[in-house]
């Protein structure tokens, strides 16, 4: 399903605009991510994306139609995994299935499968304060793809974890991202990972902020984290950096 962008401002009462005329149209299927100086209001994008905010002007579509308040398609995820204390992995998972009615024997083995494919088949029936930074952004990664949203917003999902953790989630989200194929749009800090996860990068300049810059990333799929030595990477990496900076001076 792909996500359009039409001209969108946001304004908070009696302030400057935060955004000012940002265009985008994201492809089915694609793999999108938003850098920008903090404060540039990348989440405010994302908010609006998943209807939980609506444009001051402007408006937003997904599948063709106006977005005017959340929907079924779309799954957001949150820098910090949002789980439930009291019920373990697995029940965790199983929530989105719940909140459509009662669980059917054939989601509760999807859910085994998904908690299998991120790795923790192992500590299903764990709860989560047994889990490690880690084993919980992969619950949350598991939770996010059951459903199979056909839009995934993912809001620096993985800024909180140490370097080692976030490569294999990294490489986590690539496989299964190849293999559910969401449109996806991803938020972060890092510019390497916006090279390596996705197939464009969008630079939001400072305040009002608008798109400023988009770089195609061209590297076949799957990827791997050796592509981080590649001079063709470094390079992207470089001059993403650059956009930021110039952005800034805009
Ligand atoms: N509900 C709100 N009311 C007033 N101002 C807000 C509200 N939500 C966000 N803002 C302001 O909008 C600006 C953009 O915030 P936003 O969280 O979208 O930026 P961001 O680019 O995601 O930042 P970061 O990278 O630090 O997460 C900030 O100055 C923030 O203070």
């Amino acid at each position: 399903m792909e996500v359009v962008i039409n001209d969108v401002s946001l304004c908070f009462q009696k302030e400057k605009p935060i955004l000012k005329h940002v265009n985008a149209k994201i492809d089915s299927q694609e793999f999108v991510s938003m850098i920008g100086k903090s404060g540039s209001g990348k989440t405010s994008l994302l908010k609006m994306i998943a209807g939980l905010m609506r444009p001051t002007e402007g408006e937003i579509e997904i599948g063709g139609e106006k977005v005017d308040s959340p929907r079924d398609e779309v799954t957001y995820v949150f820098q910090k995994p949002v789980l439930l204390e009291w019920r373990t992995l697995l029940e965790n998972v199983l929530l989105p299935y719940e909140l459509q009615g009662h669980v059917q024997e054939e989601q509760l083995s999807r859910a085994k499968e998904i908690l299998d494919l991120v790795g923790l088949s192992q500590d299903m029936d764990k709860y989560p304060h047994e889990c490690s930074g880690g084993m919980l952004s992969r619950v949350a990664l598991a939770r996010a793809l059951i459903t199979e949203p056909k839009i995934l917003l993912m809001d620096e999902p993985f800024a909180a974890l140490d370097a080692l953790t976030k490569e294999q989630m990294q490489h986590e989200l690539e496989r299964l991202s190849q293999q559910f194929k969401p449109t996806t749009i991803f938020i972060t800090h890092d510019i390497q990972e916006a090279v390596l996860l996705s197939d464009r990068v969008f630079v939001l300049g400072e305040r009002p902020a608008r798109i400023v810059a988009e770089y195609a990333i061209p590297f076949d799929r799957p990827r791997h984290h050796e592509l981080k030595f590649e001079p063709q990477f470094t390079q992207l990496v470089r001059e993403l950096y650059q956009e930021i900076e110039r952005g800034s001076a805009r």
